[in-house]
């Protein structure tokens, strides 16, 4: 399987763009023409450059606005296509991509195109080149990969192809499976993108919101599996025109979209078993069966308030480790590990972040197998060396850097606790305030490396993606995009903050970086908890009057109800399944806190409507009164 990506995908200049594209393993490029003519080194120089890379030039593209012209813009056409022919030489490349015609000087005609595509065919055959016809789905009169195909077909010459791209396809709702029939030796390269559902102009939404594919809604592996299934081994390319990705990290954004291809075409293969393409052996998408653990790395002092907090909700100390200054206090199937070392990674991490969460520790099936499919999907291995009593955890990095451990029932993992750690006396018998589970994670991140975040996870475990919401923050904007396992044993929302100002762009700023910002636990009845947590010391986040006023409003609910909730500091949301009951911490640190949730019936959500309240309250507690904004 031979993997490209246009260089227009990628940001900064053309050595850049080149050297990350061939860190991150591609076969070779496309040349998208404006990022040659921005380059002050001739074609000759380029060419050797790729090459000297490693890589090869899979297409030089586009050419623009060729077929069905009338004189004298035909023979223009045809000069300006020899002019190209020469610079494709010099580069040595032998493939061109023609898109379909947006001229409104183009006349139609499906003959009168494929009369100049065979000229233009014969001319390329001279030179021992080919040229691909894809449809722009905003083509004047060629906008269907059906129509490009019918006059590839009528053309009927070696050199002249076809060229299909997802997303001209999928954005026009084209049915795939018109592509099975397509012989696959007249299909010359294919290029994939994934875009969000978004209703716009279909030229505007092609060249600023294309992803990554597994990175939008539209159904790329419904598309690949229809090419796949014509014998199709050729090359698979990105062409990704997004305005993040133009100012992103070249190195990640290479790293992603190496990343979608492999699990693309892991899905298309587990999905079309029949195929020519052959990508790497993995194992299937990792079904997550729960959280095991959250690790904190923190300092004495802060770990004294760290587990104040913690006692105040509940959890009681439930174990010292053998060997290190670690600890893991419990409640229900809730472990908070806590991590005092001086050396190791807890201790970078805590150098480099202060008190936050460095680990994450998820329950699979099998940890070997977990590792291996993440490291076939490009994640870093995590390694460092154990000590005296200590168990080997499987581990990758996470994206932001933090380090996620894979536990199992399959070996002696799953008696990590007992092995690790010896029971602590002093307050095991403690009454707890009624927390069952981590009902969600939640990620706090930049909103440039959301889309990173989410191919990660949604590439590695079996999971999906609900649809984004958008929090609105007094500061700002903060967009939300939860990720669940089908049985919603693993909830994570990850947080993209878009400025430093919003709640969240404080906590990536302040902390520097990317990482847990808040914990939610679930109980089976919040009322019976919260009174548990006013008997603990616990102080709630204080929501104010105006919201139950609403609430009542909104959802018909009885006074006396809504009087209990205010009293408790409760936020309350119901959906088609059920209802949902909310209470927060107050903040800690840099702005880390945590939530506590009821879902009654089935309710599926996270809240998204108690958001911006739940979000003022806290920039209360951080801007008090009259300060002016910074
Ligand atoms: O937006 C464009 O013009 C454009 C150009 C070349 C392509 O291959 C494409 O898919 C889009
Ligand atoms: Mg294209």
């Amino acid at each position: 399987m031979k993997t490209s990506i246009a260089t227009v995908s990628i940001s900064g200049d053309f050595q850049e763009k080149l050297s990350s594209i061939a860190a991150a393993g591609y076969d070779g490029l496309e040349i998208f023409e404006n990022d040659f003519l921005a380059y002050d080194g001739g074609p000759k120089e380029v060419g050797q450059m790729i090459r000297d890379a490693g890589l090869e030039i899979t297409l030089f593209q586009p050419f623009r606005d060729f077929e069905g012209m009338a004189e004298p813009h035909r023979a223009r056409a045809f000069d300006r296509a020899e002019r190209k022919f020469d610079v494709m030489q010099e580069l040595g490349t032998d493939l061109m991509l023609i898109c379909s015609n947006t001229s409104q000087a183009a006349l139609g005609g499906i003959d009168r195109a494929a009369d100049d595509l065979a000229e233009l065919g014969e001319r390329a055959a001279k030179r021992g080149l080919r040229v691909g016809y894809e449809a722009l789905a905003w083509g004047r009169h060629v906008n269907d990969h059906r129509d490009a195909w019918e006059i590839v077909r009528r053309v009927d010459h070696p050199s002249v192809g076809l060229i299909l791209d997802s997303f001209h396809t999928l954005a026009r709702k084209t049915d795939v499976d018109t592509i099975r029939s397509i012989p696959k030796d007249k299909i010359f390269i294919v290029q994939l993108a994934d875009a969000p559902l978004i209703d716009m102009d279909l030229l505007y939404w092609s060249r600023h919101f294309r992803t990554m594919p597994g990175q939008g809604d539209l159904d790329v592996t419904g598309f690949m599996r229809a090419v796949a299934a014509t014998g199709y081994d050729g090359v698979l390319s990105l062409e990704i025109f997004n305005d993040q990705f133009r100012g992103g990290s070249p190195k990640s954004i290479s790293i992603d979209g190496r990343r979608s291809l492999l699990n693309l075409m892991d899905a298309v293969a587990r999905s079309e078993p029949e195929i020519a393409l052959t990508p790497p052996a993995m194992p299937a998408p990792i079904s997550v069966s729960g959280i095991e653990f959250v690790e904190f790395t923190a300092d004495e002092r802060e770990a004294g308030e760290l587990t104040g907090l913690f006692r105040s909700l509940g959890f009681s100390r439930a174990g010292r480790h053998v060997a290190k200054d670690v600890e893991v206090w419990r409640q229900g199937g809730i472990n908070l590990v806590i991590n005092t070392e001086k050396e190791g990674f807890a201790h970078s991490a805590y150098l480099m972040h202060g008190t936050s969460v460095c680990d994450i520790g998820l329950k699979v099936e099998d940890a070997t197998a977990t590792v291996a499919r993440a490291r076939a999907l490009l994640a870093d291995l995590f390694e460092q060396p154990t000590g005296p009593g200590e168990l080997k955890i499987p581990a990758i990095r996470g994206v932001g850097g933090g380090v996620m451990h894979f536990i199992d029932d399959k070996t002696e993992l799953s008696r990590v606790w007992e092995i690790e750690f010896k029971p602590v006396a002093d307050d095991a018998d403690a009454a707890g305030a009624g927390l069952t589970r981590i009902d969600h994670l939640a990620q706090t991140m930049n909103y440039e490396e959301m889309l990173t975040w989410t191919l990660f996870y949604t590439a590695i475990f079996d999971t999906a993606k609900m649809p984004m919401v958008d929090v609105i923050d007094p500061a700002g904007v903060v967009r939300s995009q939860a990720i669940e396992s089908p049985d919603a044993a693993l909830r994570l929302t990850l947080n993209g903050a878009e400025n430093k100002r919003t709640l969240a762009g404080r906590f990536v700023s302040e902390s520097f970086g990317s990482s847990v910002q808040h914990i939610a636990f679930q109980t089976e009845d919040l009322l019976a908890t919260a009174g548990a947590l006013v008997g603990n010391g616990f102080t709630a986040l204080e929501i104010p009057a105006n919201y139950y006023g609403d609430v009542e409003a909104r959802f018909g609910l009885d006074p006396a109800f809504v009087a209990t909730l205010r009293a408790h500091n409760i936020l309350y949301d119901r959906d088609e399944h059920g209802e949902f009951f909310q209470l927060y911490s107050r903040l800690y640190g840099d702005g880390f806190f945590f939530e506590v949730v009821e879902r009654r019936g089935g309710y599926r959500g996270y809240g998204a409507a108690n958001a911006p309240f739940r979000t003022a309250a806290q920039q209360r507690l951080v801007r008090p009164k009259g300060m002016p904004r910074e």
